[in-house]
């Protein structure tokens, strides 16, 4: 078993007394923020002017523009969309980032796939946790911490580790566990888990299951109760307790579909299909078609997403859940972009 690090074994001192500037307040930016400050961190946030910035100051953080921020602060962690990245980093924190400073990232693409390449006498690190913003802050609040990766690319002042274990402890990671890995082994298997199982597997097999009974003459309610409410049910007692937790609540009959209908839809094929997509991460093909379809100006990105949105999944679900107030009132909780 790997080594995981929890709370109680790590000193977040050597954090203590540095500024940190965190760039960007979506969906990471705003939860590093708020949790470091409430963990007794000094926060300063760098974000341009709009929407993110008015929102960094209504929740009473100190916020400035991205070169100011990255100029006062000792460690800079980038929470900029990763196209965008290279760009600000180029224009607004590489004039600032000065000897012996910090230079964080929650993922790898940029330092992976060469976009960004920082001097050698700064420390490059990453804390990554693994699941969404949204619920980094959530889990944060109600005392839980979503497990993150941390990894170190160069450490240049010998304090890198020291200083990724405390940042993973101030944003709650720590509760959860913090796992060691590399830039390149990070970078790889978060897009490969968000590209091929969780977010694009898991809304193909949902779409394909809902098309699949609505197609057949059902109804499109019930469709959506099947496949995509019930997931997230089936779900939470896999995150709870395993295959075994989710097996032990669900009916037998059900139960023999996770052993013989499973393989009859997720066939040899389908792994064939995602080590196609691996090794398209890995050899950069998958990267060299997001930066240029960015470079372009998102055609393809943009007719999905509306197409996406206007899906029957979408229409049937937003009318059914605005009358599941309960499910409206957790969604409260979390800064929806
Ligand atoms: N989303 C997630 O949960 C996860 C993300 N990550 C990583 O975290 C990083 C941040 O991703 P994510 O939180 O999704 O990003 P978001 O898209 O949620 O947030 C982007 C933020 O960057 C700001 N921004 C965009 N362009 C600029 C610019 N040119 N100058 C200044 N500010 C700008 C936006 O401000 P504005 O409002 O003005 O547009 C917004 O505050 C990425 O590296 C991602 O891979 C890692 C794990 C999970
Ligand atoms: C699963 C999507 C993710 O990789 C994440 C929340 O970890 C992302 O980049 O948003």
């Amino acid at each position: 078993m790997a080594k995981m690090y929890y709370e109680n074994e790590i000193n977040e001192s050597v954090l203590k007394g540095k500024k940190i500037a965190i760039i960007g307040y979506g969906s990471q930016g705003h939860a590093h923020a708020l949790n470091l400050k409430e963990s007794g961190f000094d926060v300063v946030v760098g974000v341009r002017p709009g929407k993110s910035f008015d929102q960094a100051k209504e929740d009473g953080v100190e916020v400035k523009t991205v070169a100011e921020a990255a100029a006062e602060a000792d460690v800079i962690q980038i929470l900029l969309p990763d196209e965008r990245q290279k760009a600000v980093y180029e224009a607004e924190i590489a004039p600032n980032l000065t000897t012996g400073k910090a230079l964080m990232f929650a993922h790898g693409f940029n330092i992976h796939f060469g976009q960004i390449v920082p001097p050698a006498d700064v420390d490059v690190f990453l804390v990554a946790p693994k699941g969404p913003g949204h619920l980094v802050r959530r889990q944060f609040q109600e005392g839980a911490g979503v497990p993150g990766l941390f990894a170190i690319h160069q450490d240049a002042t010998g304090e890198a580790r020291d200083l990724a274990l405390a940042y993973g402890k101030g944003i709650g990671s720590a509760r959860g566990g913090l796992l060691e890995t590399t830039f390149a082994e990070e970078t790889v298997t978060d897009l490969f888990g968000e590209q091929a199982v969780l977010c694009g597997g898991a809304t193909a097999l949902v779409k394909a299951g809902f098309e699949t009974l609505v197609e057949a003459g059902y109804q499109p309610e019930l469709a959506y109760f099947e496949t995509l409410h019930e997931l997230k049910l089936i779900v939470d007692l896999m995150f709870e307790g395993g295959m075994e937790t989710m097996r032990y609540s669900v009916s037998d009959t059900a139960e023999w579909g996770d052993y013989v209908t499973g393989p009859r839809i997720v066939t040899d094929e389908v792994k064939e299909n995602m080590k196609a997509v691996l090794k398209d991460i890995q050899d950069g093909t998958f990267a060299k078609d997001w930066i240029n379809e960015n470079e372009t100006g998102r055609p393809r990105y943009t007719k999905y997403k509306e197409e996406g949105a206007n899906h029957q999944i979408e229409e049937v679900g937003r009318k059914l859940r605005s009358m599941m107030p309960f499910i409206q009132e957790g969604k409260k909780k979390v800064v929806i972009k």
